[in-house]
């Protein structure tokens, strides 16, 4: 008999709730995507990094019965655009696949967000299962169903709400990733920390150095909270009327710094953790944040790895320029995420114009 994961939730979203499993070896664990597929047909999404590492092992637990194809893209953000959603339409027509398969998506939160969005468009909505294999796309990018791809213009311009019908996360495929993307997913966690639960902001503080060290038992921890706080915010509000807005802490300022440098040259995580300190600096400045406070926020996102300056390319223009087609505004008024205190985020639009300018014009700038 199989052992039961290490942890389960449920994003409750009434007859599209999902579990997410959370625990090591868990791709061994097909029985539990069997349950969830909508047929025999199953297209596993992965790309040319992560294929080689756990396809295979994907594709044995799976078992006998199903028919299995793959379709392995190229690596990284520049290639979250739209002609490889076309990729993927190809693949599932070349196999003549109908309306009952279903996309599982292996890898990080590309292929996530990628893969989502090919299967809420194929034949009007097919299902789709998260496999997700950075730290950054289990503690965030594969719960709570945004996906999509980016334009040149700006990130994540063109997507749906599709929620996957489970989220299958193996703790134990994080021993593979790069540092460089460690440091990028735990900006993720971090951001949960801030806006959500100050608390969870201190056990991050108190355990950042053993956690940067790969300690199974913390990550696992990490990843379970983060995932609670995303399930419990997304459940409240699906498709970001209100209070889902939040989980965009960081968020104006960093996709700015994404799009402005091209697409892969900063990580998202990178760029959320210098977003984040922005939106606490500006909070500062609005009189909600002491200095002793936005020192705090600096601290563990250099602690976890994270770069604090912004590109020395990049000027207050640059910006406000990327900054006004953020899908957060309203009718042209620039709404951020800013922090009341630590642990409560708030989305405002009374952030003064010179104040923000003012910010942007004097925050550290250094190359790569
Ligand atoms: N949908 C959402 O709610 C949401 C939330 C946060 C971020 N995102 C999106 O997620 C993307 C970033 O995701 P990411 O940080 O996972 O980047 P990514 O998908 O590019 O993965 C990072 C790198 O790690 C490699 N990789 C993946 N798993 C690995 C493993 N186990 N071992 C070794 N290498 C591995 C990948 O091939 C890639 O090179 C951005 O496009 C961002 O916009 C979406
Ligand atoms: O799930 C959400 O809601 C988020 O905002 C999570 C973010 O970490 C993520 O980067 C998301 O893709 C950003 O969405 P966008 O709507 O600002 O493009
Ligand atoms: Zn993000």
């Amino acid at each position: 008999m199989s052992l039961a994961p290490a942890h389960r939730l449920d994003v409750a979203l009434g007859e599209r709730s999902y579990p997410i499993h959370i625990g090591p070896g868990l791709t061994a664990r097909g029985d539990l995507i069997r349950e969830h597929l909508a047929g025999r047909q199953v297209m596993i999404v992965t790309n040319t990094v992560v294929a080689p590492l756990y396809l295979d092992a994907l594709k044995a637990s799976l078992g006998e019965g199903l028919d299995i194809r793959e379709v392995i893209l190229d690596d990284g953000e520049q290639t979250k655009h739209m002609a490889s959603i076309g990729l993927i339409w190809d693949a599932l027509l070349e196999a003549g696949f109908n309306r009952r398969c279903t996309l599982i998506a292996l890898g990080g939160g590309v292929i996530g967000d990628m893969t989502g969005f090919a299967a809420a468009c194929y034949q009007r909505g097919a299902a789709f299962i998260q496999v997700p294999t950075t730290l950054l796309s289990q503690v965030d990018s594969s719960v709570g169903g945004k996906t999509g791809v980016n334009h040149p213009r700006g990130k994540n311009m063109l997507g749906a709400f599709w929620q996957p019908r489970l989220v299958l996360i193996d703790t134990a495929s994080l021993k593979t990733l790069p540092q460089r993307e460690l440091s990028a997913g735990m900006a993720e966690v971090i951001k949960y920390g801030l806006l959500w639960d100050e608390s969870f902001l201190s056990w991050l503080e108190d355990n950042m150095t053993a956690l940067m060290a790969l300690d199974e038992t913390l990550l696992g921890e990490a990843i379970r909270r983060s995932c609670a706080i995303k399930a419990d915010v997304v459940a409240q509000d699906e498709t970001e009327q209100g209070v889902r807005a939040l989980l965009n802490l960081g968020h104006t300022f960093g996709h700015a710094i994404e799009t402005d440098q091209g697409y892969g040259v900063w990580l998202h995580g990178e760029a959320v953790g210098t977003g984040m300190l922005m939106a606490a600096e500006l909070s500062a400045r609005m009189g909600w944040l002491s200095s002793a406070d936005v020192e705090r926020v600096s601290h563990i996102i250099a602690k976890a790895g994270l770069p604090l300056a912004a590109p020395e390319d990049m000027g207050v223009e640059d910006f406000l320029k990327h900054m006004q087609l953020d899908k957060k505004n309203v009718d042209g008024r620039l709404r951020l995420i800013l922090l009341e205190r630590i642990g409560r985020a708030v989305i405002t639009e009374e952030a003064p114009a010179g104040v923000l300018a003012d910010m942007l014009e004097h925050w550290p700038r250094s190359s790569r």
